[in-house]
């Protein structure tokens, strides 16, 4: 059986560039793998998915998506990918989306794009986005009808760069809720420099630190080498409400605390628990956590 994605030693060497953006990394990913790639700033991730999806060659090393080196197979994996990446689009920027939809299932040659539409209505209220034309949406309703839009032809390989940044809290939720209950046979590979968006869909990840694999295991195996996290939550008054008494809490300034939470896994609870009994202006989670884990996966 073939591998969705394989990659061997690959090397990327940018010209001018003194280091290698890739450095002799290695993986496979099977079918139904949920990846999480994460990586500080500069870290080799975009250069890495480039690769996969046969937008870059390598410099040295091979690659293979779907068994085939996918720069010379790019149509033919195309019908199988679903990607949400930087700034790329592929919707219309001035039609309505469901146009933008159509065009896509008519390139695809995907007959139910009722049927897919509907099965996102149960995370997002489409309705407000779909008569409207990309160029008029918020940022948080492009991402979403971006996510929708890849999703159109029901690829078997979803890469998703990203696909949080920028959203608020509400609309993140649903993001994460729709990417966690797609079908168990998709395979996901999804990018982050924030290692909590990844534990809620991934099982494994491979942490990228200047260009080299420097972790690739479990998510369970990345909550024992954890340490704690930090939030910085704005609220509209000086008083914070927590329920729980395990959370190391200072007062930072009027309205805003810094919450020291023991495991990374209990941020969501953290969060859906403090956006209960406050009203949040701001949050923020300190991605300092992975700059630590980094460090303290090359020590070992
Ligand atoms: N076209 C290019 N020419 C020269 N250097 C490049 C090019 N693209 C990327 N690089 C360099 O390669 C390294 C890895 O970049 P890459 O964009 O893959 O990182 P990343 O992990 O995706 O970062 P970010 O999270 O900031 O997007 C960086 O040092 C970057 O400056």
């Amino acid at each position: 059986m073939n591998h969705i994605i394989q990659v061997e030693d690959i090397v990327k060497k940018y010209p001018k560039v003194e280091y290698n953006s890739l450095d002799k990394v290695s993986f496979v990913i099977e079918k139904g793998e949920r990846v999480g790639i994460v990586g500080l700033n500069g870290a080799g991730k975009s250069t890495l998915l480039k690769i996969i999806m046969g937008i870059l060659n390598p410099s040295e090393g091979t690659v293979k998506t779907f068994g085939k080196n996918p720069m010379h197979n790019r149509k033919q994996i195309a019908g199988k990918l679903g990607v949400v990446f930087g700034q790329r689009t592929q919707l219309q920027w001035d039609i309505p989306v469901i146009d933008s939809y159509e065009l896509l299932g008519s390139i695809y040659g995907t007959a139910n794009i009722d049927e897919r539409i509907n099965y996102f209505e149960k995370y997002f209220y489409l309705e407000k986005i779909l008569n409207k034309p990309v160029r008029s949406l918020s940022l948080g309703q492009k991402m979403i009808a971006e996510f929708v839009g890849i999703m159109i032809h029901d690829p078997e390989l979803i890469i998703l760069d990203e696909p949080t940044i920028g959203l608020d809290l509400e609309i993140k939720k649903k993001m994460i809720d729709s990417i966690k209950n797609l079908d168990i046979s998709k395979t996901i590979i999804f990018t982050s420099h924030i290692l909590e968006d990844i534990y809620d869909v991934c099982d494994r990840v491979i942490i990228i630190n200047k260009g080299k694999k420097v972790f690739d295991g479990s998510m369970r195996e990345i909550d024992r080498s954890s340490t704690p996290a930090k939030v910085i939550v704005t609220i509209d008054n000086d008083e914070l409400f927590l329920s729980s008494e395990s959370y190391v809490v200072r007062h930072i300034n009027y309205g805003i605390f810094e919450v020291e939470i023991n495991q990374v896994t209990e941020i969501s609870q953290f969060l859906q628990e403090v956006t209960r009994q406050n009203t949040i202006l701001n949050l923020e989670i300190k991605t300092e956590k992975l700059e630590r884990l980094i460090k303290s996966l090359q020590e070992q």
